[in-house]
Parts: structure tokens; C-alpha cells; sequence
């Protein structure tokens, strides 16, 4: 983002936000809060240095002519799903369609595409099948930082950089992930609303077995109070990311991303590292620690009864009236 603070004409939520802290990469505060496990925008770490002159043109002529991952979403909203469990589970709605397409064909959706139509978003792991140019500038990424990070906060292996191009206005809905990721932007602006692992209770996700699993179920345009009313209660935490800002998102936090409408398309890379070794526990366990046992628990149910349709009823009968106020 420029040095000078933009201001960004935003749509406004039901729920009430602080701002994310934007701070120099020489700031000890920085540091502090990557160990304590807070967000934080990072700026001038020069982490995509080499890819800031990217764009739809060059990228065109030098990331290879394989086929890329390309979601078309009739509404704006990228939810993603997890392919493996649509086939456990009966009527579900594919939120958004999966397109193999080269690089060439993306584009051209993307600049033929009409207000208020469908929308693309790639979305590709940066692997082998990319030009020279491309893994040159992939080698210039400031992988001494970004690695020193690593290994002083007990990341595991980089799993993947994500590579995101996206159309203005694309929204890719509120979930968590299960990595630590640095999340470098190169080109357009992305509005970042985060929610902390705590807010769990007010975020109601799908069940694991679903496939959009980790997804919040609350349409945050038209939040359905009857069915999740401790959103009411919802406190988040926001920014504006721009090109050469990184925000270092902790894993397990909530994130809604923005591609802000009327800046153009937007380009992004991710840094995702698996979680570090457990260590010692201490007690009491902390809010990521209690999502992560309840994941376990709910997929070691899930696995025991071997029937998704038995899982509701199980799962009520096991606490409705017993571990709820009464009443139920
Ligand atoms: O940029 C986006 O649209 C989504 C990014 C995201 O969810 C992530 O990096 O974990
Ligand atoms: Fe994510």
C-alpha cells in the first residue's frame, strides 16, 4: 500500500472491527507479534520484490502453457469445497465451478467479463511448469527473511505459494485454514476482515465431513440470526492490503478476502508453512487448541458411527439439555 494511508470506500458489516497494525519489517513489534501469533501487515520486507512488475501480459508470455485451476463463481463469492467429500454428501450444491484452463483462456474470461455476470479467480500452485523468467523471479523472493521467520517461530515445511488472480470485487467467504501463511500482495488491493480462533462459537463452521468444511456458514450479507445468533456478537479485525504488503495471517484465524471492487484485477502469493511440533502443553489450552480437538473428535464420531445421517441426532443427544442452559 502506499506509504501515505489510502482511503478506501468499504461496504459495511453488522459487526464491529478493529484495525490490523501495519508495521515496518524493522519494527520489533513485528517480530513480537509473529511469535505471539497475531496478525500483523508487514511492510517493506521486500518478500515479492521480484514479482512486483507482474502482470496479465507477462505473466501470459512466461508462466508455461499448462492448464491452471480457475473457479467461475455465478455471485461473486468464492466458498471453497473440498472435492474428495462431495460424493459423501447427498444434495450438496457445488458453490463454485472448477475450470482447467491455460493461462491464455483465463484472461480472456477475465477481460471479457461483464458487470454483475460471472466471475473467475485462479487460483494455482507455482510449480515446476513455469517459464524461466518466472522462476527467476520466484528465486529473487526474499526467501532469507521469510525462512529466518520460519525457523524462529517453529513453522514446519513451506507447503505451497498459492498463486491468486483475481477480478475486482471477488469475495472468497470467511473459513480458517490449518497453516501459518505469509500472504504477499503484488498487484490491486484486498481487504482482509480476520476474526480470532476464540470466535468460534459465533462463526458456526460446516461439520468436518462437509466438503466446505472450515467455511462459516453465515452469509455475512444477510446473516441468518434465528440459526447462528451469536454472531450478533461477532468482533473482527481489518486492513487493506496493497502491492509489497505482507500480512502475516496465523493459522486457525478466520479470514474474508476482498478483492475491493472498482481497483482492478489482483494479484497475491501465499507462503504456507504446515504447523510447528506441539511441545509442551499447557494448560489452560488455548482457543486453537480446542478447535483442533474438536476437529479430532468430530471426525473420530463421524468415523465411529460410519453413517453421516446418524451424526446430528448423536451429537445432540450427547449434549442438548446435558451441556446446554436450560432449557434446551
Ligand atoms: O485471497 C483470497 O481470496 C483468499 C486467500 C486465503 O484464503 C488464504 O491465503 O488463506
Ligand atoms: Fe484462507
Amino acid at each position: 500500500m502506499a506509504k501515505e494511508k489510502k482511503t478506501f470506500d468499504l461496504k459495511e458489516y453488522p459487526f464491529p472491527t478493529e484495525e490490523i497494525p501495519r508495521l515496518n519489517i524493522d519494527n520489533p513489534e513485528t517480530e513480537k507479534r509473529i511469535a505471539a501469533g497475531l496478525p500483523v501487515v508487514i511492510t517493506d520486507s521486500g518478500l515479492v520484490r521480484s514479482a512486483l512488475h507482474w502482470d496479465l501480459d507477462y505473466l501470459q508470455g512466461n508462466i508455461g502453457d499448462g492448464k491452471f485451476t480457475v473457479y467461475k463463481s455465478k455471485n461473486k463469492k468464492f466458498q471453497y469445497f473440498d472435492d474428495k467429500k462431495v460424493d459423501t454428501f447427498k444434495d450438496f450444491e457445488k458453490p463454485m465451478e472448477h475450470l482447467d484452463l491455460t493461462f491464455p483462456e483465463f484472461v480472456k474470461k477475465l477481460k471479457t467479463a461483464k458487470p454483475g455476470k460471472d466471475k473467475v479467480y485462479l487460483q494455482q500452485a507455482l510449480n515446476e511448469g513455469v517459464g524461466k523468467r518466472i522462476v527467476a523471479d520466484f528465486l529473487g523472493f526474499n526467501w532469507s527473511w521469510v525462512t529466518e521467520q520460519q525457523k524462529k517461530n517453529k513453522f514446519g515445511a513451506l507447503t505451497s505459494n498459492l498463486l491468486l488472480i483475481g477480478m475486482e470485487g471477488n469475495v472468497t467467504p470467511a473459513h480458517y485454514d490449518e497453516q501459518e501463511n505469509f500472504f504477499a500482495q503484488i498487484r490491486g488491493y484486498k481487504r482482509f476482515i480476520l476474526f480470532h480462533p476464540d470466535q468460534f462459537k459465533c462463526m458456526y463452521p460446516y461439520p468436518t465431513y462437509h466438503p466446505c468444511d472450515r467455511q462459516s456458514q453465515v452469509d455475512f450479507d444477510n446473516p441468518d440470526y434465528k440459526r447462528f445468533p451469536k454472531f450478533k456478537d461477532v468482533k473482527g479485525y481489518e486492513t487493506v492490503v496493497g502491492p509489497g504488503d505482507v500480512l502475516f495471517l496465523p493459522m486457525y484465524w478466520w479470514h474474508q478476502v476482498e478483492s475491493l471492487p472498482d481497483h482492478g484485477h489482483t494479484i497475491s502469493v501465499t507462503f504456507w508453512y504446515k504447523a510447528g511440533p506441539i511441545g509442551n502443553v499447557v494448560y489452560p489450552l488455548s482457543p486453537q487448541q480446542k478447535v483442533s480437538m474438536m476437529r479430532n473428535l468430530e471426525k473420530m464420531i463421524h468415523q465411529a458411527l460410519n453413517n453421516t445421517d446418524e451424526i446430528p441426532e448423536f451429537m445432540q443427544n450427547m449434549v442438548l439439555g446435558r451441556y446446554t442452559d436450560p432449557p434446551a
